[in-house]
């Protein structure tokens, strides 16, 4: 924990406001609402991520690609997206995400390429605070973008799910307890997301998503987040109701990411 108060996730959304005060390069920054939304209407239709981890075996895996992240530094330095991208895409990922922030050493960039390699749907796993942000996403292949319920005042949430569904974007409402599920599902959210890391202080509660499954009716579907460290903790998650595991350190550490899904999958 950081002094005077300000935590990790602060110091994160912090300087995401900033790069996003900054001029930027993208055709979109400077657009009004209904520019943005002309604009990501043009782009080509998303992939539907949640059909692909409903339809698939359960639970699906939401494969994750970072190489780096804030609690644990350094995971596959220099790693190219595009290779570990078809190692997940031929080992049994149902979608995969791309960190796109730079503390996790992630960009677009990393996103795009990935497009352009596996026909897998994508999450754009970014701390997106605006409406631009979902643009440029879709712009570069997202099927859903990561909207985190700490992060964003109710009536911001609401309108950001909203604009995200016009433009056919699915998106992950991530929470951490029952009051946020409930804000979720109030803002429209379909996909809910339960981080067993707390963003504030970065401690795993491995138990967090079990524990939480029973607030979010079968009709949602739940995505486990986080914190699967062993296969046992996978299987744990799976007998707890989770429709879906987001992973990524366990896969990135592995000597082979590839060998590690594919162990992972059979195993459930
Ligand atoms: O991973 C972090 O250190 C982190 C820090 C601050 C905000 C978000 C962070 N991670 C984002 C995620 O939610 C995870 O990358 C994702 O759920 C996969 O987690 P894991 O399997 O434990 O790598």
């Amino acid at each position: 924990m950081s002094d005077k108060g300000s935590t990790y996730l602060d110091k994160i959304l912090a300087a995401k406001r900033a790069e996003l005060a900054a001029p930027r390069a993208t055709r979109s920054g400077a657009l009004t609402d209904r520019e943005l939304l002309e604009l990501g209407a043009r782009l080509p239709r998303p992939r539907d991520f949640i059909g692909a981890l409903r339809e698939g075996p359960r639970p699906g895996i939401i494969a994750e690609f970072k190489r780096a992240s804030p609690s644990a530094g350094a995971l596959r330095e220099g790693a190219d997206a595009r290779q570990i991208a078809m190692l997940y895409a031929a080992n049994g990922a149902a979608c995969m995400s791309v960190l796109c922030d730079k503390h996790f050493q992630g960009s677009l960039d990393d996103l795009r390429s990935v497009r352009q390699s596996v026909a897998l749907p994508l999450l754009a796993k970014d701390f997106i605070l605006e409406k631009t942000q979902i643009v440029e996403a879709k712009r570069v292949g997202a099927d859903c973008v990561l909207l985190i319920v700490a992060a964003l005042p109710a009536p911001q949430l609401r309108n950001l799910i909203e604009f995200a569904h016009t433009l056919e974007l699915q998106v992950l409402c991530e929470t951490r307890d029952e009051a946020e599920i409930d804000r979720a599902m109030a803002a429209g959210a379909k996909l809910i997301g339960v981080n067993s890391r707390d963003l504030q202080t970065f401690e795993l509660d491995p138990d967090r998503a079990a524990k939480l499954r029973k607030y979010v009716p079968k009709s949602f579907t739940y995505v486990a987040e986080s914190g699967v460290r062993t296969i046992d903790d996978a299987l744990r998650l799976r007998d707890s109701g989770a429709d879906a595991l987001l992973i990524g350190s366990y896969f990135m550490t592995a000597e082979q990411p590839g060998e590690a899904l594919r162990e992972l999958v059979m195993a459930l």
